[in-house]
């Protein structure tokens, strides 16, 4: 079975000269279609850098990263965009949406912005993230976990095959934690998308199918899923 997303050996050194920093130092995962995987560890770790190299934001320094069975070094900037907007969804700490439209529009949105093959439906969509009784409402309007539902439906609509997710329940109590990581495992788990979440939140990792810790750039198994 083919990883949906596959990291070799992936090193990613910022700056130059005498000041480097590696935040990346030969990573090696594979994240197979309608897994949730959790990466946790301390700050600095190198956590946002592997989002930002799984998600085609920064390109490595060294190494390869697949997205099913293509090579994302040996794309053109412009079809790294394409491959964004196609085949990736993130998901951000407060949601990220756009103060002005309301929660349909904001699932809409991934839309508009070109030809999609095989969108879902954008109503469907808000109301398997319970979210229909608040189409018309704007994000000034919505909890912190409903807005996180929303990001969460927009991150969909493409059906993406990658889902990256930074800290999503970092503005969140403990229950609508518990709540959205259920949702983001469903999502999952249903839909086959290969999921990548950052965590400090170690309350959620009992949703989540593997546990990453990243200590110094360097990528490793928690020791227990408890534990971590
Ligand atoms: N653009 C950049 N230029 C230089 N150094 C950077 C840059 N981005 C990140 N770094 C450094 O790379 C290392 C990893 O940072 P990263 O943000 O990936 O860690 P993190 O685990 O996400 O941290 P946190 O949990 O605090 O968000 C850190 O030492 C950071 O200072």
């Amino acid at each position: 079975m083919t990883a949906m997303l596959s990291l070799s050996d992936v090193t990613l050194i910022h700056g130059d000269g005498e000041d480097t920093v590696t935040a990346l130092d030969k990573v090696n995962m594979e994240v197979e279609a309608g897994e949730l995987v959790a990466v946790v560890g301390p700050s600095g770790a190198g956590k946002s850098s592997l989002l930002a190299v799984c998600g085609a934001l920064i390109s490595p320094t060294s190494g390869t990263i697949r997205l099913n069975d293509l090579d994302l070094s040996a794309q053109s900037p412009r079809r790294l965009t394409a491959i964004r907007r196609e085949r990736i969804g993130f998901v951000f700490q407060s949601g990220n949406l756009i103060p002005s439209l309301t929660s349909l529009d904001q699932v809409r949105l991934p839309l508009t912005f070109g030809k999609v093959a095989n969108p879902r439906d954008p109503r469907e969509l808000l109301a398997e993230v319970g979210m229909s009784h608040k189409a018309d409402r704007r994000p000034h309007q919505l909890s912190g976990g409903e807005r996180q539902r929303v990001g969460i439906a927009r991150a969909l609509v493409t059906r993406p095959q990658v889902l990256l997710v930074d800290e999503p329940t970092a503005a969140l109590d403990r229950q609508r934690s518990q709540d959205v990581v259920a949702l983001l495992a469903r999502e999952a788990h249903e839909h086959g998308v290969a999921t990548v979440m950052v965590t400090h939140d170690h309350e959620v990792l009992h949703h989540c199918d593997r546990v990453l810790e990243m200590i110094d750039g360097r990528l490793l198994p928690a020791e227990s899923n408890a534990s971590v």
